[in-house]
């Protein structure tokens, strides 16, 4: 698994937390408005049958039960909220109407619980929404008033209507400062998303050579630092082949600088794909390929005796020299001259890179286009 999905497994992880919890919390409120009417309705300040009292227990407890395992089985993912604030909230106040309806004596302390369930989505939801869960608890809230003017056979009281309306004015303020915190978020989260982008891009700029996309001579010059610890601790096989395009003055004169760019990031797009194709047994797959500078790469290659990377190095000379380049006219070709050297015991890496330099030359003096080996 790479870095990037571990931290992706793990922020999802963090979030499904916080939405498990956030049901829980909504739990403990049902919970709690049960208890209270209840406890009202031992002291028979309100008649709820216990039947009632029953089934708004049994209710509570699927609907929690139903939203923790949703979540847990990662079916709120499915949604374009996977907190699922908005189906929570209607059917929070769903629940709670009952409850309204025969608490009539503390209707007004019961309506309370209204600003509860906005305040789940506060954070959660725009001005929108906000106002259209405002609005399903104003027709709920009269749905109710309307079937209890038809139980009682009696008319509204206009108190209800007053109660009605300042929770609705309460819920539409509430909407729009919602909705403005809202905004701030998205704000806030597309900040951060830029601010992660940059922050990538930056560290691959660092690390990377912006005309081929391969490593640069700084991530190269670290990987060489690491592999020389490792070797000094564990010992084994480090090897270092180093490439230089030949002639390569003579086509950026012929042909332009452009050309030249072009010509380096085809070599370097046919190095990549020559040394993962390369099968050598020893050769492990933490292998570093840099643009060391101009035309020249670097090719690290951990676990690799010398024999190796100079086989290694004649197919990728062999590569070069039979690539097809789009850029140059129909049967153009380029050459490349290679030198290999094999870390000694005790030597640093830059000792090696520095034989296999001095490998490089002999391969220029002896008439370029071919691969000299640094004594071990
Ligand atoms: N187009 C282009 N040319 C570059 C870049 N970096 C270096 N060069 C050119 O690469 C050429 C290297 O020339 P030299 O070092 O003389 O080597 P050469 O002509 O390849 O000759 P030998 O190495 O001896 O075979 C110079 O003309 C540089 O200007 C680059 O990023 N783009």
């Amino acid at each position: 698994m790479t870095t990037n999905s571990t931290n992706d497994t793990a922020r999802l992880n963090q979030s499904q937390l916080l939405r498990e919890r956030r049901v829980l919390m909504a739990a403990g409120v049902y919970l709690f408005c049960w208890v209270v009417v209840a406890v009202l309705n031992l002291r028979e300040h309100i008649h709820i049958s216990w039947t009632l009292m029953s089934a708004l227990g049994a209710t509570a407890l699927l609907i929690n039960i139903s939203f923790v395992q949703a979540i847990r089985r990662q079916y709120n993912l499915r949604f374009e909220d996977p907190s699922l604030t908005q189906p929570q909230m209607a059917i929070a106040t769903l629940w709670g109407l009952p409850l309204l309806y025969y608490a009539v004596n503390v209707r007004a302390e019961g309506m309370m619980v209204f600003f509860c369930i906005f305040a789940f989505g506060m954070f959660r939801l725009n001005r929108r929404q906000l106002l259209q869960q405002a609005g399903l608890i104003a027709l709920l809230y009269v749905a109710m008033l309307v079937f209890e003017s038809y139980t009682r056979q009696q008319p509204i009281a206009a108190q209800e209507w007053m109660r009605l309306s300042f929770l609705m004015m309460t819920l539409i303020v509430i909407a729009f400062l919602g909705g403005e915190i809202y905004d701030m978020r998205q704000k806030l989260h597309s900040r951060h998303l830029a601010l992660a982008r940059a922050n990538q891009l930056i560290s691959r700029q660092a690390t990377h050579d912006a005309l081929t996309g391969l490593h640069n001579r700084h991530f190269l010059m670290d990987a060489m630092l690491r592999e020389e610890a490792r070797h000094k601790r564990h010992g084994g096989h480090l090897s270092v082949v180093i490439c230089d395009l030949d002639h390569f003055k003579l086509l950026n004169d012929r042909y332009g600088h452009l050309v030249g760019d072009e010509v380096l990031r085809e070599a370097a797009q046919c190095l990549q794909e020559t040394l993962r194709r390369t099968d050598l047994v020893s050769m492990a797959d933490d292998h570093v390929l840099a643009r060391f500078g101009g035309e020249e790469f670097v090719m690290l290659l951990p676990e690799t005796p010398l024999e190796g990377a100079r086989i290694c190095a004649e197919r990728l000379r062999k590569a070069l020299n039979e690539l097809q380049l789009k850029t140059l006219p129909a049967g153009s070709r380029i050459t490349a001259s290679f030198g290999v050297a094999e870390i000694r015991p005790g030597e640093h890496t830059s000792e090696m890179l520095q034989r296999a330099d001095d490998a490089l030359y002999e391969a220029k003096a002896a008439g370029r286009n071919d691969v000299r080996v640094a004594l071990v």
